[in-house]
């Protein structure tokens, strides 16, 4: 069995988001974005990311890297199981991020990416864990660094469970 100690509340977590949302719509002012999703762990962090970006034109798309399955670590091996389906070329991409942590998932899937040669290529990333940081990549816009743990909550799983808790805890293991 696993203890969960919380990192950071779903009240902390809602207004940084608010402020990366300030922070993108100033940059792109009024340009058009898409924003891009990693499935499964960046579905709470994009769905409340996109409806604070409510003044601007928005496209959403997902994809679906999967590296760590039902372990702690990951496998190293990063797999696109379900690709992008809109047309990304000339336009502001944005890839929404749980969390960037060897960076093989996101430095793999920017890779990918920039094969449709979108205008912009950038990434915004609710956590931004460094201890085990195996491959440099640059995140753009960061919720929360924090150096170690292994995170659930707010999308973040633990063998698929504790997606749905709206903080961020750290897996203690007993
Ligand atoms: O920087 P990395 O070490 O590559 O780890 C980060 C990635 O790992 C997790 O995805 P996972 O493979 O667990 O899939 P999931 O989102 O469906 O849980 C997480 O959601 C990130 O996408
Ligand atoms: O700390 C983490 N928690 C959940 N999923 C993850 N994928 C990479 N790192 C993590
Ligand atoms: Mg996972």
């Amino acid at each position: 069995m696993e203890e969960l100690k919380e990192l950071l509340s779903p009240e902390t977590i809602q207004k940084r988001v608010k402020e990366l949302s300030e922070t993108i719509e100033k940059d792109f002012l009024k340009e058009p974005l898409v924003l891009i999703g990693t499935l499964k762990g960046a579905f709470i962090f994009l769905s409340d990311l996109a409806r604070k970006l409510k003044g601007k034109e928005v496209q959403i798309d997902f994809v679906r890297v999967k590296s760590y399955g039902l372990s702690d670590t990951s496998s190293g091996e990063v797999v696109i199981t379900k690709d992008i389906e809109l047309p990304i070329e000339g336009k502001n991409v944005i890839v929404v991020e749980d969390i960037v942590d060897t960076g093989l998932t996101l430095s793999f899937l920017l890779k990918h990416l920039s094969l449709h040669k979108p205008k912009a290529l950038k990434v915004c990333a609710l956590i931004d864990k460094k201890e085990r940081r195996k491959v440099e990549v640059k995140v753009d816009y960061v919720g929360f660094t924090l150096e170690r743990g292994f995170l659930v909550g707010y999308g973040l799983d633990y063998a698929e469970k504790y997606r749905h808790l709206p903080g961020i805890y750290e897996v203690i293991k007993r």
